[in-house]
């Protein structure tokens, strides 16, 4: 009797050691997993993420694009230097993204303001951006970082 209840004693000891063990191979193997993936994607700027000014030009040149093609939206740059526009927003994203870059135009509220924009025209135009940023591969959780970055100017640009 005294011999079986020691056996068992064993047993048990014998379990509970084999899943400690188990436990202590799992949380070490997470552990390395979570750390190579952090060696090997350190944190990165949304400019970088995105692939830097050669991106951002094609986003701003898909952009203008859309504009042009969208009638609501043309009607505000019809006497607009687009070029000026191109480079100026080139410089602005780059900046606001994290990028290596000087904005060079002028602040949003000023340049914005008699322009009597619209929150409709406000969220045409992030339409326009989004199918530009789709139409240059973004990935639609990057855009998303993107338009985190932008969204909160509305005010600098809305009824002014
Ligand atoms: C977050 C959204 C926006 C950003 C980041 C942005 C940014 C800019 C930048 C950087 C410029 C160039 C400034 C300069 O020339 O010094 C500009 C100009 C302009 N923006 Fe925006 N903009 C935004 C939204 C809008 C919206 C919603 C409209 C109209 C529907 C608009 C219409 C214009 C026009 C017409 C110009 C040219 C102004 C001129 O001819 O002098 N923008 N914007």
């Amino acid at each position: 009797m005294i011999n079986k209840v020691f056996i068992y004693q064993q047993l048990a000891t014998y379990g509970e050691r084999n899943f400690m063990m188990k436990m202590i191979k799992y949380l070490t193997l997470t552990l390395i997993l979570l750390l190579t993936s952090c060696a090997s994607q350190p944190d990165q700027t949304i400019y970088q993420q995105l692939g830097g000014k050669e991106k951002i030009t094609e986003i701003v040149q898909n952009f203008i694009y859309e504009i042009e093609f969208n009638e609501t939206i043309f009607e505000y740059f019809k006497d607009s230097d687009i070029q000026r526009f191109h480079d100026k927003l080139i410089e602005h994203i780059c900046v606001h993204t994290g990028g290596p870059c000087e904005y060079t135009g002028d602040p949003m509220d000023k340049v914005h303001t008699g322009m009597h924009i619209s929150e409709a025209d406000f969220n045409l135009t992030v339409d326009l951006l989004i199918d530009a940023m789709t139409k240059a591969d973004v990935p639609h959780p990057l855009q998303n970082k993107v338009l985190a970055i932008f969204a909160p100017m509305r005010g600098e640009m809305i009824y002014r």
